[in-house]
């Protein structure tokens, strides 16, 4: 699903965010990515989705060179992937309803397919007696369940989440990684940043820890790899 091979990103100030970074993550797998302040966290996750390019190295995201795409190409690979950012990012004026049926209707979905999948959504994240209300009149773990139907709405194959429980109580980030487990068992791929050590105690997935741009730890290589012998 994801390939990093040699991967390096030296932000026009000299910052170096990553450093040959290697590393592969299956279809299907759920990874968690964690690191201090600063340590590249988000930079892995940015060049996933093409909102920055790395100086060095190849990625590979669901096949394609993702490295060499044309600016016109990236929002075909966005459309495999579902985003959750940390402050929700949902749009006041709309309601939880309208919020989701604009993620499909950007990606030109017909008023048939929103009409029968927005529903669906909503009454898999346990929303659907919230349909009507706007953002501003739902909790913080409300609002991010907003957050996650809009991001899997369109199926993707992958969903991206920065710290998605940031702004949420303790109690509500575990329901919110159930649910990414359960998305996780029907076959997509999960990538997460988070900080919270109590979530990946209590999860049992694989553990990316990143310092200072650098792989530092990965639970995945405990495991007897016939290339990760030496
Ligand atoms: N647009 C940018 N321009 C210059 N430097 C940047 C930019 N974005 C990030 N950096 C720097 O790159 C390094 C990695 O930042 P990144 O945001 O990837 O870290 P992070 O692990 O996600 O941190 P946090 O947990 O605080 O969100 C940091 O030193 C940061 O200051």
């Amino acid at each position: 699903m994801i390939e990093f091979k040699n991967v390096s990103k030296t932000y026009s100030n000299g910052t170096h965010a990553l450093q040959n970074v290697n590393l592969t993550v299956a279809d299907g797998e759920f990874v968690f990515i964690v690191g201090s302040s600063g340590a590249g966290k988000s930079t892995f996750l940015k060049l996933i989705m093409c909102e920055e390019t790395p100086n060095e190295g190849d990625i590979i995201v669901n096949g394609t060179h993702i490295t060499s795409l044309k600016k016109r190409e990236i929002p075909y690979l966005r459309r495999m992937m579902g985003i959750v950012f940390q402050d929700f990012r949902l749009i006041d004026n709309m309601t939880v309803y309208e919020n989701v049926a604009f993620a499909m209707h950007v990606i030109g979905a017909t008023q048939s397919e929103i009409k029968k999948r927005v529903p669906y959504i909503l009454s898999l994240l346990n929303l659907q007696d919230k349909q009507k209300c706007r953002p501003n009149e739902l909790s913080g773990g409300e609002q991010q369940r907003v957050g996650l139907a809009r991001a899997l709405v369109n199926n993707p194959k992958l969903i991206i989440a920065d710290e998605p429980t940031g702004n949420i109580d303790p109690a509500l980030s575990f329901e919110i990684v159930d649910l990414l487990s359960e998305i996780n068992r029907r076959g997509t791929t999960i990538l997460m940043v988070t900080h919270e050590h109590s979530l990946v105690k209590h999860f049992h997935k694989r553990v990316v820890e990143i310092h200072d741009g650098r792989i530092v730890a990965d639970t995945a290589s405990m495991e007897v790899e016939p290339d990760a012998q030496d």
